[in-house]
């Protein structure tokens, strides 16, 4: 087998740097989170040959030498790396996985460190962290505040509307928007089993399952997540003021979520585009109100292969480690 490092430790550097493997490197999330890396030098990628990249035993030794393993698989091969994980006992590194495949299981830690006030504890101290989905990331940071906060009852029948680039869709979606032959744009998820249900649901509080309306449109990537409310049949007729409120003040010192003012420029003219934030961690909140007709409309805003993805992956791995945020 061989075994190289993409980047050396810095020279003279006093403490040992962690050391990570990002498993299924190539993919389109593996490579966001390796660009990512680079510019990291507390932190040294070790990598697998090539032809190995699919080999358990090279995985399970490379696993070995690490402290920490980034799963950018899908879900199956996901679950088998994590079964090697689970055979090397105490001596296994630590994991993060980005696919859908243990985002409810209760022994994992929810990779939304902005979910609760613990949550950056919680994923700190866990040897086991689920990334979360990007559309699940922009609603349940939406929902989650306002439902604690008395203003939305947990079994109100929330929607959830959502547009996404297409690299939301991994290496086969991309192929089929760059040659031509997949739709300008489409809703799916129309059968209401989208993968991205049961984390919603959960992390939001909300005892009614959701409808979720995902699409995907003709640019590569960036993403609006929207939640309508008919503010007259909410708990005390809350204004976009009280929504506003809810949500600064559960992010207020966050790095990576922000939440508007009520008064901003896409306010003031009514709309909002999905690509503002790309190449970013950063997850933008929005309140749009009408007081005169009681209507409300919640956005959020983020780079599904940002802060819904590889951002978000290299955040909870910095945690994992022990790592000042970036
Ligand atoms: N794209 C996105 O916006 C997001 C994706 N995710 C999740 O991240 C995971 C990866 O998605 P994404 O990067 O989009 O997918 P891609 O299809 O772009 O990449 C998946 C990669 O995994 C590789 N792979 C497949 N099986 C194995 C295996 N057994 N061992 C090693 N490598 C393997 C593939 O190689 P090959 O092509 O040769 O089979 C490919 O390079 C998925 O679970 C997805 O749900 C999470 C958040 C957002
Ligand atoms: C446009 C598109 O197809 N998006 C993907 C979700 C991408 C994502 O973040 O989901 P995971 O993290 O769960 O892979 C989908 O709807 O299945």
């Amino acid at each position: 087998m061989s075994l190289a490092d993409i980047k050396q430790a810095p020279k003279g550097a006093a403490t040992k740097p962690a050391t990570v493997f990002v498993d299924g490197g190539s993919g389109t999330t593996g490579l966001g989170i390796n660009e990512r890396l680079k510019l990291q030098n507390d932190v040294v990628v070790r990598t697998i040959a090539d032809d190995k990249r699919k080999d358990p035993a090279a995985k399970k030794a490379l696993m070995e030498e690490v402290d920490l393993v980034i799963l950018c698989l899908p879900d199956d091969a996901a679950k088998e790396t994590v079964a090697l994980v689970d055979s090397m006992g105490a001596s296994g590194p630590k994991v993060l996985d980005a696919s859908t495949a243990y985002r409810v299981a209760p022994d994992w830690a929810y990779g939304f460190p902005e979910l609760t006030a613990d949550q950056a504890g919680k994923i700190k101290a866990a040897k086991k962290v689920s990334n979360p989905g990007c559309y699940p990331t922009g609603a349940i940071a939406l929902l989650r505040p306002i439902v604690d906060a008395g203003l939305l009852p947990p079994d109100y029948p929330v929607a959830v509307n959502a547009v996404s680039g297409y690299s939301g869709g991994g290496k086969s979606m991309i192929a089929s928007f760059e040659d031509g032959s997949a739709p300008s744009f489409e809703l799916y998820g129309l059968g209401f089993e989208h993968k991205h249900l049961p984390e919603m649901q959960l992390y939001s509080n909300l005892t009614r399952r959701p409808i979720f309306i995902p699409s995907v449109g003709n640019y590569r990537q960036g993403m609006l997540v929207s939640v309508p409310l008919q503010l007259d049949t909410l708990p005390g007729k809350p204004g976009g003021t009280d929504l506003q409120a809810a949500l600064a003040k559960r992010y207020v010192g966050s790095n990576y979520v922000k939440v508007m003012p009520l008064q901003n420029e896409a306010a003031k003219g009514g709309r909002i585009e999905p690509e503002a934030l790309n190449e970013t961690n950063m997850l933008e909140l929005y309140v749009f109100a009408s007081d005169k007709y009681h209507q409300a409309v919640l956005v959020a805003r983020l780079d599904n292969l940002g802060k819904g993805a590889s951002g978000a992956a290299v955040q909870n791995m910095r945690l994992m480690l022990g790592l000042p945020e970036e």
